[in-house]
């Protein structure tokens, strides 16, 4: 049999998409959530909540961590005027702050761009805002990786409503495609779309619903053995 020439093994993935959930998934984010959150809390007056607390909280957007954070820190539930302004000042904070401790999760920007080279493409579709990703992404220098950022506000509804995940398809006009999350959210968006998903076992969970998805990985080489055996046409 002859040998794969160099541009046959460059596109054995074409048509090919990995869509990224983006906390707990691509980037370990924690430590800077948690700071931004710590800083809205405690200019209001209450406690700072641990870091491996908040790491429960996240997966929802700002605000539900938020209204979380402050059960937790307060010991009630914030009006809506406190949560207005705790989110102005937690928005504040992260901006300024978006990847003092963020990075990547071992070996997945490698993994990416391994996939990349053979022709496939990414995308990261997050519960959040799209500023937001959009600006951790280009603060990492990573954003050249992706043909779309999705956030919880670029379409009519968020994970776990499948639309975000239908966008990314789109951008990345991907005819077949795997999702990789950390969470239940990730799980039902992805069976939503009709999309094997794979879920990143040192994220943020909760994962309860592991039984569904198409597998489950400790480490992206492990991952990108999954994921390769997934995407091959
Ligand atoms: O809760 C958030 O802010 C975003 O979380 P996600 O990137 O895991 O969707
Ligand atoms: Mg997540």
């Amino acid at each position: 049999m002859e040998a794969k020439t160099g541009k046959a093994m460059a596109e054995d993935l074409k048509g090919a998409a990995l869509l990224f959930d983006l906390d707990g998934t691509l980037v370990d984010t924690v430590e800077d959530l948690a700071a931004a959150m710590n800083h809205a809390l405690v200019e209001a007056g209450h406690a700072s909540v641990p870091t491996s607390e908040v790491r429960h909280l996240v997966g929802h957007g700002a605000r539900r961590m938020l209204m979380r954070g402050y059960v937790v820190s307060a010991g009630r539930e914030a009006e809506a005027e406190e949560l207005d302004l705790a989110m102005t000042r937690f928005l504040d904070h992260y901006q300024a702050n978006i990847a003092v401790h963020s990075r990547p999760f071992d070996y997945a920007i490698e993994m990416i761009e391994g996939f990349l080279a053979r022709g496939a493409r990414a995308a990261i579709c997050t519960n959040k805002r799209e500023a937001m990703a959009r600006l951790l992404i280009e603060t990492l220098g990573v954003s050249h990786l992706f043909d779309a950022i999705v956030g919880a506000d670029t379409t009519a509804a968020a994970k776990p409503d499948p639309a975000p995940v239908r966008l990314c398809l789109e951008k990345t006009n991907a005819r077949r495609a795997v999702f990789i999350g950390d969470s239940d959210t990730d799980i039902r968006a992805a069976k939503a779309a009709d999309l094997p998903c794979f879920i990143a076992d040192f994220g943020y969970g909760p994962i309860t619903l592991a039984a569904e998805t198409a597998g489950l990985f400790s480490h992206y080489r492990e991952a990108s053995r999954l994921i390769g055996a997934a995407l091959r046409p």
